[in-house]
């Protein structure tokens, strides 16, 4: 699947830049063009891999390149203001040949956060493809304001998006994961996700090669229908015969369809990489049973993938998700292992949404004490009504 991406603020930025690394390394292809937009310009000349042309300096009038200071009401305006400027950085994209716009944020800040549902409503009015977003939500010891603006820009964003693809820093922290230390592993493990699942649809399905190979539209119908997604990974290493072609020649070479013990251990392989991958930690931890819809991805080595594994893994999606929309297929890659990559799209039980739903809710009682916290003013993002707070949970 060939992306549109735009990083927005600076974990947006950091993101989409490891997105382009990803891309190199892997030859993945998934990035036709990456776009980063922000309010400080440390942050985007710290950028590597995003082209400098491609970089869009906002709200210079109003805050001479130093950041909006978590102010999610700022970075909104200044986004509103802006628009023209982060409209010519998508002109240069040819639109044509991507199948959709990804969106990457912190909700946690103010530039991104703010901003971000912005663009995604100004894209919306313009192109036909869809327009996706991948948030961040904080740590929740990064204090009361990054919740707060990430419960605010949660609420719009999702709504202006065709679906919002989350990562929660705060599940990663808790597990031993060091959020200090730049952000950099949880941005790899963030790529690596999302890098396998959109990957996927890159490989064409030709006649000799597998007939169950994953393509763009099963992403995007599986997104499609709007909602919270999150995605589920488990990955074990394998051997790879040396020698051989590249990945289709060697794809296409390879037809001993490993019969007897070799079927039942790759079949077993990849049930139980399908059941760690649902189980085990998801960009955003939640309930699986209720998800509307689901795709699964494996990727590895064609010789370690066959189609009984996959069908009896998206079989077992179906049960425990009690979905009736629960898509498979392979994506055939030269790397030595296996991988299952899961997209669970229109989750419901999602207990850290409903924690920040509710510290959104409580603040508005205790506005006093964080008006104290910043010099933000923060009035205006706690003055909606509850109800407004609840419209997807
Ligand atoms: N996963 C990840 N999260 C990050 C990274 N950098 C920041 N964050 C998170 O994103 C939130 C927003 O931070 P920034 O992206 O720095 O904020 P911004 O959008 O640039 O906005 P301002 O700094 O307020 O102008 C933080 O609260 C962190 O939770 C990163 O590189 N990776």
């Amino acid at each position: 699947m060939k992306l549109a991406m735009i990083g927005f603020g600076q974990a947006g930025g950091k993101i989409v830049d490891k997105f382009l690394e990803y891309d190199k390394e892997t030859g993945s292809g998934i990035v036709r063009s990456a776009v980063a937009v922000n309010t400080a310009k440390a942050d985007l000349l710290g950028l590597e891999h995003i082209p400098e042309e491609n970089r869009v300096l906002i709200g210079q009038a109003r805050v001479k390149g130093h950041g909006v200071g978590a102010d999610n009401e700022l970075g909104a305006e200044i986004a509103e203001e802006d628009i023209d400027e982060v409209q010519g950085a998508i002109d240069n994209i040819p639109v044509h040949e991507v199948d959709a716009f990804l969106i990457v944020a912190g909700l946690g800040g103010g530039t991104g956060s703010g901003g971000s549902p912005v663009v995604a409503k100004h894209l919306k009015r313009i192109y036909t493809e869809p327009v996706y977003g991948l948030g961040v939500l904080p740590g929740s010891d990064e204090g009361g304001i990054y919740t707060l603006n990430a419960a605010r820009s949660f609420q719009t964003f999702v709504r202006e998006v065709d679906n919002l693809m989350v990562f929660d820093n705060d599940a990663w922290r808790q597990t031993g994961e060091s959020v200090e230390g730049g952000y950099d592993h949880i941005n790899e493990e963030i790529v690596r996700r999302f890098g396998v699942l959109f990957g996927a649809g890159e490989i064409e399905a030709g006649d000799n090669v597998a007939e169950s190979v994953v393509d763009s539209s099963e992403i995007i119908n599986t997104l499609d229908g709007g909602g919270v997604s999150t995605v589920g990974y488990a990955s074990e290493d394998v051997e790879v015969s040396s020698g051989g072609g590249g990945l289709l020649s060697r794809f296409k070479g390879d037809d001993s369809s490993d019969d007897g013990m070799d079927t039942a251990n790759t079949t077993n392989r990849i049930t139980s990489l399908v059941r760690k991958a649902a189980l085990g930690r998801l960009t955003l931890p939640c309930e699986i049973e209720g998800a509307e819809r689901a795709l699964l991805v494996m990727a590895g080595p064609p010789k370690h993938l066959n189609r009984k594994g996959i069908e009896r893994g998206r079989k077992w999606l179906e049960e425990q998700t009690g979905s009736m929309e629960v898509r498979g297929g392979d994506y055939p890659t030269n790397a030595p292992k296996v991988a299952a990559s899961i997209l669970l799209a229109g989750v419901h039980n999602v207990p850290r949404i409903k924690e920040l739903q509710q510290v959104a809710i409580e603040a508005q009682d205790n506005i006093d004490d964080i008006r104290d916290q910043s010099e933000d003013n923060l009035e205006d993002l706690v003055e909606d009504d509850e109800d407004e707070l609840d419209p997807l949970f």
